[in-house]
């Protein structure tokens, strides 16, 4: 058996085009929405990032606002960065690139930033309406990497109501969120969220219709722990050397023998990069419908 393909790329395409025809309802209104980056350092996996979030927001129409600040900034830099993106009337959501440099703290400055501009859902106010709007519709923005999983699985048919995901890995940006997210009424999934304390992954992960593999462990997932049939989502990269050509190597967190015994896998790259970064947009979309 081979596992069918949870194509991000294909996913995300999808999501773009119909996001084209939102920002050009209002462009004709005289709303442009725009992005803006802050990206400290020069990390090259960051930067590579960052560079994707804007050809994306170019191919839909939405304007981009690129911020840099060298790795030596202060955290008063950074903070009067943060104070002129909540300030610009071009920027209609943005984002601080994590992580930030060593010393600088990252809760303070995700606090600063304007929850109505928040293109992340990292906001504490964002976050905290995940948490109290358990049903109903949520108009507040959602963290992009959750948000793109649920859409990436709901696109590809895969039902998650009464299903049981296990999830790897409890960091801000996806596991913790995801949890909230799955358990929403609506989506009913019910969600066991493992970490690096929890005795036995394995057996967590066998049980599960869906596994979340959010870590940056290189193929910690390995084919005997799987259900046969399961989707298995792969999200963390790790650099893991470098190609002849200079080219970084990445691995995801899944084996990838997986296939062998999964129903549904998600290719990494090609996965749930791709979906992170439409939503992002998609973010910034609603956030000038709103506006
Ligand atoms: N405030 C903040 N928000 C983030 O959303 C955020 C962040 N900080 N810090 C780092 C992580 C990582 N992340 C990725 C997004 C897209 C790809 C992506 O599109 N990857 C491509 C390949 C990468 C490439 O071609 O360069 C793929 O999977 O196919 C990867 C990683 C967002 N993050």
């Amino acid at each position: 058996m081979t596992a069918q393909k949870l194509d991000g790329l294909a996913a995300a395409a999808a999501i773009k085009a119909e996001l084209r025809t939102r920002v050009d309802v209002l462009r004709e209104r005289g709303v442009v929405p725009g992005l803006g980056t802050l990206l400290v350092g020069d990390d090259p996996a960051s930067r590579s990032y960052v560079s994707g979030k804007h050809r994306d927001c170019a191919e839909v129409g939405v304007e981009s606002i690129r911020v840099d600040l060298p790795a030596t900034a202060s955290r008063e830099d950074v903070l009067a960065a943060v104070r002129d993106l909540n300030a610009a009337p071009e920027v209609t959501g943005y984002i601080v690139q994590l992580p930030l440099p060593g010393g600088i703290d990252e809760n303070e400055i995700l606090e600063a930033i304007d929850p109505d501009k928040d293109a992340d859902g990292l906001h504490p106010t964002n976050l905290g309406r995940l948490v109290l709007g358990v049903a109903g519709e949520l108009t507040s923005p959602l963290p992009c990497t959750p948000a793109g999983i649920v859409e990436l699985l709901r696109r590809n048919d895969v039902a998650l109501a009464g299903t049981h995901v296990t999830v790897i890995g409890r960091g801000l940006t996806v596991g913790r969120p995801l949890g909230l997210l799955l358990t929403r009424k609506g989506i009913d999934a019910t969600v066991t969220l493992t970490h690096s304390r929890t005795p036995d992954i394995a057996a967590e992960v066998r049980r599960a219709d869906i596994v979340v593999a959010a870590v940056g462990v290189p193929h910690l997932v390995k084919p005997e722990w799987i259900k046969p049939g399961a989707a298995v989502v792969d999200v963390g990269v790790t650099r893991v050397g470098t190609t002849e050509s200079g080219k970084a190597k990445l691995s995801g967190d899944v084996d990838p023998a997986v296939a062998e015994v999964a129903g549904w896998l998600s290719p990494n790259p090609g996965g749930v990069g791709p979906m992170t970064r439409a939503l992002l947009v998609s973010n910034v979309v609603q956030s000038a419908e709103r506006a």
